[in-house]
């Protein structure tokens, strides 16, 4: 092992190679290079204290508004990398192409010793300034590097190792550095050998994500040398236009077709245009049924000038979100379809739905607050035969228990005196030859529980006061956020009526586990938006952060911010600083693992209703502020009971 430099001798070693006449010795020459220029060309000293330099807080702001887009594109990337590379000591930033760190992960514990030397939000590690460093010298020298300790050209650097991969746009230009630096490591530089590979296929992976992000209107297609890694590495990706026109490629297939004479040359060389069967030795239509082609939708080409074998698979672009047949073009095909896109627990939920919607069987419902049961419920009705019937719903949870009774089963004339002494159908009644929809129904009293537990058994009603029962002929689907089977344990809820209400058990997952989220953000969207004539377009850092954020209150809440960015935003885009605060993105992720905290796994409404709706109690509970809550409970559409 090589003792470590003292800072004289480090001082000594920097002058005599940057004053040398040849690039003499084993220093790595990327790190001879930035020695010489911080000496030459921007007169720094090494032995000068070499202060962290951070820009100020409005400029953070801008730079990272700058780099919105990728910042939210690279939060998965960036934070999976933090998790492998934390237990070690090291930091991540993540940097724009001026080398201001937009983004910074970092254990808390060492907040101030990051601080003190620049490895923190905000920090500007420009060479010019900061000397030879890791991110400095990527984007100075446009290529991956390791500056270990004494590589740094300020003594004052000399015990950082910092290791920093550029990240290019589809045009070549540089887009911003992922570095990751500790303030301590073995001498070796060889120690920091893994390091480099793990945040170049980092770096890989968040430039392909943002690629894919650009171009996901555009069919993609992807290709490798092995047909059997071709899916897995996707390590060429290349956008087409409508006639096969190449439109944009990632970092590894603009080299390729530079080699194929595709690109015009230049360090920032563009793509000629050529058509894709003019890089591969086919027709266009071969391109466009490879999804259908073989078993693994997988077909090999060569290349017309070097007769290079490639296996590659078309990714299909992003399908638009169309609103559901029933508003615009007549009676929907099944309206259970609009509910989801790709999640494999709707799927399988939706599967089982189609095929009880035409049953005459009693169905619950059970999922979070506001995950869609009303919704579900209502498309149970519309793709079943009773669609020409009615679907009356009632919260139990929201009607005052003194008027759940006389509204689901109504009263006879003379019952009561003054405006209600006429007389009035319940929603019982009402519901006749259609659907019932008991949403909470875990909210009726145990005295009303027995009555509809007569409704559905003899298949009457007797309105109060009335002396006589009315033949009913009705479907209940009922519905609750909370576990009936538990209540029923408990004493809670009458057994008996609970397997009457459970012909089958539907349950809708939380947004927070949907696969499915951007689908449901667009969907909601589009139906907001709807009638707008100029509604703003959701851009690329807003549909980010939607998909980032946890969703305590489902897809109401969800709905609401949406309809709070339509309301507020005055541009005719909707970014990431037109949603409400508690979506926005934390640009600072102190702890490793990003969950969604402990008020996003406690359901808001169950804790206001534990707490007797005593808001101030659960906001010593949730250690937010009482507006906090109030704003919380907006946001997820709860409202106190009357
Ligand atoms: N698949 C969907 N597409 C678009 N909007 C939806 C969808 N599912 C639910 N929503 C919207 O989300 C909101 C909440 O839905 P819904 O009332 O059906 O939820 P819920 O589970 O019944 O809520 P609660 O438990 O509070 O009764 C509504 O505004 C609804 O229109």
């Amino acid at each position: 092992m090589t003792p470590l430099a003292t800072p004289a001798s480090h001082i000594e070693a920097v002058l005599s190679l940057a004053n040398a006449s040849q690039l003499l010795g084993d220093r790595d020459p990327i790190i001879a290079r930035s020695w010489r220029r911080c000496v030459h060309d921007y007169g720094l000293d090494p032995a000068r204290p070499a202060e962290a330099r951070f820009v100020p807080r409005q400029v953070l702001r801008e730079h990272q508004d700058h780099a919105d887009e990728l910042i939210n594109v690279a939060r998965a990337g960036v934070e999976q990398l933090y998790r492998h590379v934390a237990e070690l000591g090291y930091i991540i930033l993540l940097t724009d192409s001026r080398g201001i760190a937009v983004q910074f992960l970092g254990d808390p514990a060492d907040e101030k010793a990051h601080r003190k030397t620049g490895l923190y939000l905000g920090s500007d590690w420009g060479e010019d300034h900061a000397g030879t460093c890791a991110v400095g010298t990527c984007i100075k020298e446009q290529q991956a590097l390791t500056c270990h300790q004494h590589d740094h050209f300020s003594a004052w650097h000399t015990n950082l190792t910092c290791t920093a991969v550029p990240m290019f746009n589809p045009q070549g230009q540089l887009l911003a550095v992922l570095d990751i630096s500790a303030l301590y490591s073995p001498p070796s530089k060889d120690s920091q050998t893994f390091a480099l590979q793990l945040v170049k296929q980092y770096a890989r992976m968040i430039e392909d994500a943002y690629f894919l992000r650009l171009y996901r209107d555009r069919p993609i297609l992807c290709f490798d040398a092995s047909r059997e890694f071709v899916l897995i590495n996707r390590h060429y990706l290349l956008a087409l236009g409508d006639d096969g026109e190449l439109l944009a490629g990632n970092t590894a297939a603009r080299g390729l077709l530079a080699e194929h004479g595709l690109m015009t040359p230049g360090p920032f060389g563009s793509l000629t245009r050529a058509r894709i069967d003019e890089f591969f030795d086919c027709e266009l239509a071969d391109i466009l049924s490879i999804p259908y082609a073989s078993h693994d939708q997988v077909r090999a080409f060569r290349t017309q000038r070097h007769n290079r074998l490639f296996f590659a698979a078309l990714m299909e672009p992003r399908r638009a979100v169309s609103l559901p047949a029933e508003r615009t073009q007549g009676a929907p095909r099944c309206a259970l379809d609009a509910l989801a896109d790709d999640d494999p627990a709707m799927r399988k939920m939706l599967a089982r739905a189609r095929r009880l919607c035409s049953e005459p069987l009693n169905v619950l419902l059970n999922g979070e607050t506001g995950t869609g049961k009303e919704r579900l419920a209502r498309a149970l009705h519309e793709s079943g035969s009773r669609r020409q019937a009615p679907f009356v719903a009632i919260n139990c949870g929201a009607v005052p228990e003194s008027l759940i009774e006389s509204e689901l089963f109504g009263y006879a004339p003379g019952t009561f005196t003054g405006a209600r002494s006429k007389g009035m159908r319940g929603l019982i009644q009402q519901a006749d030859g259609g659907t019932l929809f008991l949403d909470e129904i875990g909210d009726m009293p145990l005295h009303l529980q027995t009555r509809l537990l007569r409704v559905l058994a003899e298949r009457e009603v007797t309105p109060l006061g009335a002396e006589r029962p009315v033949k009913v002929d009705l479907r209940v689907i009922a519905a609750s956020h909370r576990d009936l089977r538990q209540m029923v344990e408990a004493g809670e809820f009458r057994e008996d009526l609970f397997y009457r209400l459970n012909g089958a058990l539907l349950k809708l997952p939380p947004l927070r586990e949907r696969a499915d989220k951007g689908y449901l953000i667009e969907r909601v969207y589009a139906e907001l938006a709807q009638g707008r004539s100029n509604a703003p377009h959701l851009r690329g850092d807003a549909m980010s952060a939607l998909l980032a954020y946890p969703w305590p209150g489902n897809i109401r809440e969800l709905r609401n911010v949406l309809q709070y960015a339509l309301a507020t935003c005055e541009g005719n885009e909707i970014t990431v600083h037109d949603l409400p605060e508690e979506c926005l993105p934390h640009a600072v992720t102190r702890v490793a693992v990003p969950t969604a905290g402990p008020e996003a796994d406690d359901d808001l409404r169950s804790l206001l209703r534990r707490q007797r709706w005593n808001v101030s109690a659960v906001a010593r509970e949730l250690g937010v502020s009482r507006p906090t809550v109030y704003r919380r409970m907006r946001l997820q559409g709860i409202e106190p009971p009357v």
